[in-house]
């Protein structure tokens, strides 16, 4: 049983290794970039060298479910494995399955994917809070019960998100914020906002847990946007990285370190200009 929390885990991999989550995102374009025929063997020889290249280097890495789960029970028999090697390796995995239901099966999904005797359990997990921010509410309990953590969408990086989300996404920042009060170093609710975003509307001074920004690379966003928006939670902020990254085989570790050290850089540029 592990006995730290995910904050406290998350805190230590930012503060070992710096600001960055990579992407495994196994698409059939990158496969084909990279040689490889699209089958189940080509994933799981992406998933690995993925893994080699980063582990020792990001603080989080973020399977994304979809690129596994289109091969069926071979492809999630990869996820299963790449979860494994990560866990393994140290690295701190979030699940990225955008997952969001009504209370019963949103307990189920949280029994596939946060109990720590699934198969296919990680430390974190991306959550849909469309059903209600009420609904992930199986979800968080289980994730407390088993020092993992969860990731709500509030303000995501594409482009065709800003006319609901503009409406919700205080809401969601104000539930998650409720439920991380008196946790430290971050309570078990981190939120999703994109690195893509023009500016911030909303204050995430209160929030108390980790920010996931994707964006960065692939859909425009750069480190210095992730200073500009996130300068002033830059101890919370995991900007989030994949096509970027994994364009070519022999590259993926160099431009780890480069995004990383790019982020880590401006962000603490911001810290100085703020002083
Ligand atoms: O939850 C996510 O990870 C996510 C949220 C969001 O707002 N935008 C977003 O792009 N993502 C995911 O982040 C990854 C972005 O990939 P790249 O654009 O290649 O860096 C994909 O796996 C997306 O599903």
């Amino acid at each position: 049983m592990m006995d730290e929390s995910f904050g406290t885990r998350l805190r230590a991999r930012l503060d070992a290794y710096g600001p960055l989550c990579v992407g495994i995102d196994p698409s059939p374009a990158l496969l084909e970039a990279w040689g490889l025929d699209d089958s189940p063997t080509a994933l799981e020889r992406f998933s690995r060298t993925v893994v080699e290249a980063v582990a020792d280097v990001a603080a989080v890495v973020k399977p994304q479910s979809a690129f596994f789960e289109r091969w069926g029970s071979r492809g999630v028999a990869v996820l299963e494995r790449t979860i494994a090697d990560l866990r393994e390796a140290g690295t701190l995995v979030l699940l990225d399955v955008k997952r969001g239901d009504i209370d019963s099966t949103m307990a189920a999904y949280a029994e596939a994917y946060l109990d720590r005797g699934s198969p296919l359990a990680a430390d974190a997990v991306t959550l849909s809070p469309y059903l209600g921010f009420g609904s992930l509410e199986a979800a968080i309990t289980s994730a407390m019960a088993n020092d993992a953590g969860v990731f709500v969408l509030a303000r995501t990086s594409n482009p065709e998100a800003a006319g609901l989300q503009r409406h919700v996404a205080g809401q969601i920042l104000a539930e998650a914020a409720a439920v991380n009060a008196g946790h430290s170093p971050f309570g078990p609710v981190g939120v999703v906002m994109g690195a893509t975003l023009p500016e911030l509307e909303h204050s995430l001074d209160d929030l108390n847990g980790p920010i996931l920004a994707p964006g960065l690379g692939a859909q425009g966003a750069t480190a210095a946007d992730v200073a500009r928006l996130f300068g002033p939670v830059r101890h919370a902020v995991v900007p989030s990285v994949s096509r970027a990254v994994l364009a070519d085989p022999e590259r993926v570790r160099t431009r780890t370190l480069a995004f990383r050290d790019a982020c880590a850089e401006h962000l603490s540029a911001a810290t100085a200009a703020q002083k």
